[in-house]
């Protein structure tokens, strides 16, 4: 049962009817990622773009059209830019995500953002990229039919070798990463999925959060450990000037250093880093590599785009005197589209009450807005189920979206699909991502055959998702790889 509720004379957005007043509408459904997704394509399917759900007694507001988040994203970017207060004082508390919208704030995005505009990444893209394809090569030669590989665990680790050399600088030894990976790998399952989305009362968060909090603490204590070693080696490698990174431009503990910040806020900046980067782009690369198994005339356009590419020498080749879109470009973006790593935004608040699309939104409620949802509209793509990358190279129906800047330079048509959010809190890291992804997949294209490993190529991948923080593929990737002769090697 629904209803429209209302607070202070004015409706707010229907919500599930009745909410009790410690778990609000919670109740109706267990405290899973899965389960809020089945319930509010309910609600959107009985009453529009705009609905609610209620976290104790605050309503927690869901958008899936675009041009309503437009209108609040980057219209009314001021007002939408805060993120919901927090009690917790766990790994994410001074991270610039959980900053509030203010100077403080303002300060360490500056310092995110000029650290990854100016990071010289091309040599340690390069390194990672090569160390991703001898691993893979190891597990495919000698058999000239190939062999099958899983290969999530193999893409984690370049995206993590890569993410920590930009954050820790590239003096830093396998051990520690490998120390470093583990701690992540042990943190993250001990998150409860929807307290990251600021959506469970303060009372059903004791009761989550009891069984594991030894746990937490103590993998917390050993992570913060070890981050401070490896925040004074870097420190101590640039003192004595020591170590291959000493010529690189600054890592990002070195721009933090320069900052003044104690250690437990430079520990969380460097968890929110490496916490932020490396599951959603390597989600993103298996989404990606799937689709290539799925579609090999996809595939096999991709690669003669590159080789056309390195052949002509122009990496960025023109069309009527614009940059043209390179194809890989044109397949990341369409697997973004159709396969966001995050379905959901990070929680948004308000410092105000505002109308928006009619409805009441209350001074501190959550805002959410629906990636996935928006992404796959079908106003606003044709067959938005198919992937097509065709869609993005000039003149398509994707030409004028604007993923890397936030959607703030012009109208709603550049944000038909958000996965990196858009306006002010929008992702500072799109940039990078998009670099990586695509010198990732370029690489593993030239040097590889990604090729199914059953007949029925729609039977042997699973394209199901798995519904979490971050919507990774339900059943790993599994593919035949077979290595191009060197000879055959596209330049
Ligand atoms: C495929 C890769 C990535 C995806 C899909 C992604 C997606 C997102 C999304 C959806 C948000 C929330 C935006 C909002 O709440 O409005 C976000 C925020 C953020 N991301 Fe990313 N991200 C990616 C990679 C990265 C990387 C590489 C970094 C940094 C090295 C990064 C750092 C951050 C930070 C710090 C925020 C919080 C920004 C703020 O609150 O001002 N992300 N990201």
């Amino acid at each position: 049962k629904n209803r429209k509720p209302f607070y202070d004379g004015h409706s707010l957005p229907p919500a599930p009817w009745p909410h009790l007043p410690l778990v609000g509408s919670l109740f109706c459904h267990p405290p899973t990622m899965a389960s809020l997704v089945v319930v509010l394509r309910r609600l959107h399917a009985a009453h529009g773009p705009v609905v609610s759900l209620w976290v104790g007694s605050k309503p927690a507001i869901f958008i899936t059209c675009h041009d309503i988040a437009h209108r609040a994203l980057v219209h009314m970017g001021t007002t939408f830019a805060h993120r919901p207060a927090t009690w917790s004082s766990g790994l994410n508390s001074h991270g610039v995500n959980s900053a509030t919208y203010g100077n403080r704030w303002g300060l360490l995005r500056r310092n995110l953002s000029s650290h990854l505009a100016t990071a010289h990444v091309t040599g340690v893209l390069r390194s990672s990229t090569d160390k991703l394809v001898k691993n893979l090569e190891s597990a495919s030669a000698g058999e000239d039919d190939g062999v099958v590989v899983a290969p999530s665990e193999t893409f984690r680790h370049a995206v993590f070798g890569f993410f920590a050399a930009l954050c820790f600088g590239e003096g830093v030894g396998e051990d520690t990463l490998r120390r470093l990976r583990g701690l992540h790998a042990e943190i993250i399952p001990l998150i409860v999925e929807l307290d990251a989305f600021h959506l469970m009362p303060v009372f059903l968060q004791v009761v989550c959060y009891f069984p594991r909090w030894r746990k937490l603490l103590s993998a917390q204590r050993r992570h913060h450990v070890l981050v401070t070693t490896m925040i004074s080696a870097c420190r101590r490698r640039r003192e004595e000037g020591v170590g291959p990174d000493v010529a690189q431009p600054r890592c990002y503990v070195v721009t933090l250093l320069g900052l003044g910040l104690g250690e437990d806020e430079m520990v969380s900046l460097c968890w929110e880093y490496m916490n932020a980067s490396v599951k959603t782009t390597t989600t993103e690369l298996e989404w990606i590599m799937a689709r290539l198994v799925l579609h090999q005339d996809i595939q096999q356009k991709l690669r003669k785009d590159i080789a056309s590419r390195r052949a002509s020498g122009n990496h960025t080749m023109t069309c009527g005197g614009r940059r043209r879109r390179p194809f890989v470009e044109a397949v990341v973006l369409e697997a973004l589209r159709l396969h966001p790593p995050a379905h959901y935004l990070l929680a948004h608040t308000t410092d105000k009450d505002v109308t928006l699309d009619n409805y009441m939104i209350p001074k501190g409620s959550i805002v959410n807005f629906s990636v996935a949802s928006i992404g796959r509209d079908a106003t606003l793509w044709t067959d938005p189920d198919v992937f097509r990358p065709e869609r993005f190279v000039e003149g398509g129906e994707g030409s004028g979206v604007r993923c890397t800047t936030g959607g703030s330079d012009s109208g709603p048509e550049t944000m038909k699909m958000i996965p990196f959010g858009a306006g002010r809190r929008a992702c500072p890291g799109a940039g990078i991502a998009m670099t990586v992804l695509q010198s990732f997949v370029e690489d593993l294209v030239r040097r590889f055959d990604w090729i199914p490993v059953a007949s029925g190529v729609e039977a042997s991948i699973d394209m199901a998702e798995k519904p979490g923080i971050i919507t990774e593929m339900r059943v790993p990737l599994r593919a035949r790889l077979v290595t191009v002769r060197q000879n055959d090697v596209l330049l």
